[in-house]
């Protein structure tokens, strides 16, 4: 299958630090892809790569332009205005006219059971519902591949299964996923594969059934510690 987008020996560097070392990656329609890894692993600066972000200092960013992104950050920005407003405003970024965009984004709230909340500010919504709206917005744009960076990290527990169910959502409808957790049982109920990170370095890549059942050990010993850290 032809890919969505590849990287091909990407570095980035903030300074001294290397973000990202030789990273080779290639994301097929249809996947659910988690990147999982420790704090300050790469996770956030390879998906700020994937969305076109960050420049690589070396290395390759292939992608069809035509590919329709979205991403979700962790902690999304609201801009001080309605709910509804917010997801008009994505909208009329990528060129819809601003009356269309304020009656595109009904269905994306409604989508993500936000449409009576359309006339409240955005920045009144608790955190689950800001996190709700975020992917509303995202999902207003219709992408076809949608990043998110630690969706869930600072959700409740049930907030978190309500972002979970729409990213399952998402998947079913067609969307490619790339996304950051912490989460590991997240990342078994929602990734088909998984991109392991260790100092900006791709150490594992396999799918999810192979990563957390196979002989994580013969590919990356680094890898299986971290698991059975994260796990235990
Ligand atoms: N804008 C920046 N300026 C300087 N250093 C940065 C910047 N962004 C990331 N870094 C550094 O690059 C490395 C990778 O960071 P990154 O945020 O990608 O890791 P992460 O795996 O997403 O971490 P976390 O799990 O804590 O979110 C870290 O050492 C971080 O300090």
């Amino acid at each position: 299958m032809s890919a969505l987008l590849q990287l091909k020996n990407v570095d980035v560097s903030f300074g001294h630090v290397h973000a990202l070392t030789q990273v080779n990656l290639r994301i097929a329609p249809g996947e659910r892809v988690a990147l999982i890894g420790a704090n300050g692993s790469g996770k956030s600066t390879l998906l700020r790569v994937l969305h076109g972000l960050v420049r690589p200092a070396a290395g390759l960013l292939l992608r069809d332009p035509a590919t329709r992104q979205a991403m979700v950050f962790q902690r999304p920005f609201m801009l001080a205005s309605s709910a509804q407003n917010n997801v008009a405003l994505a909208l009329w970024i990528r060129g819809v006219r601003w009356r269309e965009a304020r009656e595109q984004a009904l269905p994306a709230l409604a989508r993500v059971g936000l449409l009576e909340m359309a006339q409240r500010s955005a920045r009144a919504l608790s955190g689950g519902q800001q996190q709700r709206l975020a992917l509303a917005r995202a999902w207003g744009l219709d992408p076809a591949m949608l990043l998110l960076d630690e969706p869930t990290s600072s959700l409740d527990p049930h907030a978190k299964r309500d972002v979970e169910a729409f990213m399952e959502q998402f998947a079913a409808a067609g969307m490619t996923l790339v996304f950051a957790s912490h989460n590991l049982g997240q990342v078994k109920r929602l990734a088909t594969r998984v991109v392991y990170l260790q100092q900006g370095r791709l150490l594992a890549d396999l799918p999810v059934h192979d990563f957390f059942e196979g002989p994580l050990g013969a590919t990356s010993r680094e890898a299986e510690l971290f698991v059975k850290g994260e796990l235990g």
